[in-house]
Order: structure tokens, then sequence, then C-alpha cells
């Protein structure tokens, strides 16, 4: 059996430190005589984490606490209004090629075709590689996970699930050494959401890099994760408790659910979410 991916960790990759966002309204018009020209809202605050290089990492929290903010302020699309994100020692100023983005609404461009897609991005990462370089890269990517044949076709031709194998081939296409996703199997069916857990497991062992997930689903952070981070609740959400899952690998999920250390992780789960979502209810 192989051994928990702990053996295969050497040192930090990424780091938050004492990041917050908050987001700030422009008053409309009927506003114009109020004190105050502009309203704000902390929706995250304080968030201090360090995570090793080659982790599975699952963010876990009571809707709307802020994990899709956490997650565009690592990738880099927006800008924290407190504290840093350091990346291999290096405090980040915004994207980079070090870190693929998957959305779970697929985000391809649906005026051009499966290759395209991928090879729009690989031309904006290595302009300096020729056309046939590109395509070749492209191609091999798109064989990776099963759709070379679907190369030709628009998105809109596509399942969801092909969508997200195309939208996980691009992102893995330009090389990051971290993959940074938001639910990204939130809308598909239970059948290829689970093909693609699978896939996500065999591509995150064979390219060794760090993984972020966003996730609504308690059994697939289990399944897939070393370490479950829980938000609080918003406003003015944090990091309330870091879980290691210290399941051996691989994870059979026919049997999992019969492991006392799942069941013991789980139920520790459940409660936070249930206590952090009541929490939500009785703020509104
Ligand atoms: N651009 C923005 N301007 C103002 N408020 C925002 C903005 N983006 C997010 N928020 C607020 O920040 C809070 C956190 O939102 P976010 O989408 O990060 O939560 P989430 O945990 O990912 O939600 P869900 O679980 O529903 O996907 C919410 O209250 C949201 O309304």
């Amino acid at each position: 059996m192989q051994k928990n991916s702990n053996s295969k960790k050497n040192s930090t990759h990424l780091e938050l430190a004492k990041l917050g966002k908050i987001f700030f309204k422009e008053k409309k018009f009927f506003d114009f005589y109020s004190k105050h020209k502009k309203s704000s809202f902390e929706a995250i605050k304080n968030i201090n984490l360090k995570i090793e290089k080659n982790t599975f990492v699952s963010i876990i929290g009571p809707s709307g606490c802020g994990k899709s903010t956490l997650l565009n302020l690592i990738a880099g699309l927006q800008a924290p209004t407190s504290g840093k994100i350091i990346i291999d020692g290096l405090a980040i100023k915004g994207p980079g090629p070090d870190r693929g983005v998957i959305f779970q609404n697929y985000a391809l461009m649906p005026w051009l075709t499966t290759i395209q897609n991928i090879e729009f991005a690989l031309n904006t990462v290595f302009p300096e590689k020729t056309k046939p370089d590109i395509k070749e890269r492209a191609i091999n990517y798109l064989r990776m996970v099963g759709l070379e044949k679907a190369s030709n076709k628009f998105p809109k031709e596509l399942s969801g699930g092909m969508k997200q194998r195309v939208a996980i081939a691009r992102a893995l296409s330009i090389n990051p050494n971290m993959l940074l996703m938001d639910e990204p199997f939130g809308a598909l069916d239970a059948l290829t959401r689970s093909y693609l857990q699978e896939e996500l497991l065999s591509i995150w062992r064979k390219n060794k890099v760090t993984v972020v997930l966003i996730t609504h689903s308690i059994e697939e952070a289990l399944l897939l994760s070393d370490k479950i981070i829980l938000m609080s609740s918003g406003p003015s959400a944090t990091i309330s408790e870091e879980i290691s899952v210290d399941l051996d690998r691989p994870r059979d999920r026919q049997n999992i659910e019969q492991d006392p250390k799942y069941l013991k992780i789980k139920m520790r789960l459940e409660k936070h979410l249930l206590r952090e979502t009541r929490a939500v209810e009785e703020v509104t």
C-alpha cells in the first residue's frame, strides 16, 4: 500500500500571514448625504496558514463564509486588504503561471475549440514556444484527460464532465506547481464526479503539485485530502481548525466509510459545519 503523501513533503509551499479582505462598496446616489462615502464588508480576517509542498488541502466552511474570496486571493485575482500570501518564500503580487486555477463553471472560451482553449493558455504563458510545440503540448494534455478525440469540438458540444476535464488539462498544461480549485465538481452528476476525483488524484500523484480544493462535500474532502481547513462563518471569517487526514492511500471509496478514523473526522467536520451554519442563521 502506498504511504500517506507525508513522505513527499519537504518544505512550505504556501504561507498565508494575517490575511484579510474587506470589500468596499461605493454608496449610491440616494446615500449621498450620509456621513460616510463608502460602506464596507469584512469577508475574511486574520487568516494564517502554512501548506507544505505537494500536499492536497481542502477548504470547507459554511456557505458564503469566504472560501472563494480566499482562493481568489491565493490565485492573485483579487488583492488582500491586509496580510501577505507567500509562495516559495516570496510575497505574490498578482496571478502567475505557477498557479493553475479551476472554477466550477469551467471558464472555457466558447468561441474556441477544446484544443484552442488550451493553446490560448499556453501561448500566454510560453510566448517563446513555436506553434507546433504548443500544439503538441496541448494534445498531450488532452490525451492525459482522455479527450484527444474531442480536440476540435467547441465547449457547447461537450458534457459538463468533459468541459471540466478540458479545464483541468488547460490548468495543468502550463505546468503549475499549485492547483487552485473552486468547487470544481459541484455541478457534475455523482458518477462523473467520482470519476474526475480519481483522475485528479492520479494527476496529483504523477505531477507533484500542491492542491488547494474548495468543496462543500465532507466525503470528497476526506477521500482526497491530506489536510482539511475548516473556516468559521462570516463576516470576518477565519480558520477555525486544521485537521490532518491520516488515512492510508490509495483510499478505497467503497470501504473507507468503515474506517473508525474516517468516521471520527467525518463526525468532527459535520459538527463544525452544523455549528457554523447555525451561527450564520442566527445572524441573518
Ligand atoms: N466583490 C464583492 N463585493 C462585496 N462583497 C463580496 C464580494 N465578493 C464576495 N463578497 C461577499 O463576501 C462573502 C464571502 O463570499 P465568498 O463567495 O468568498 O464565499 P464562499 O464561502 O465561497 O460562498 P459559497 O460557499 O456560497 O460559494 C459573502 O458575504 C459575499 O457576499
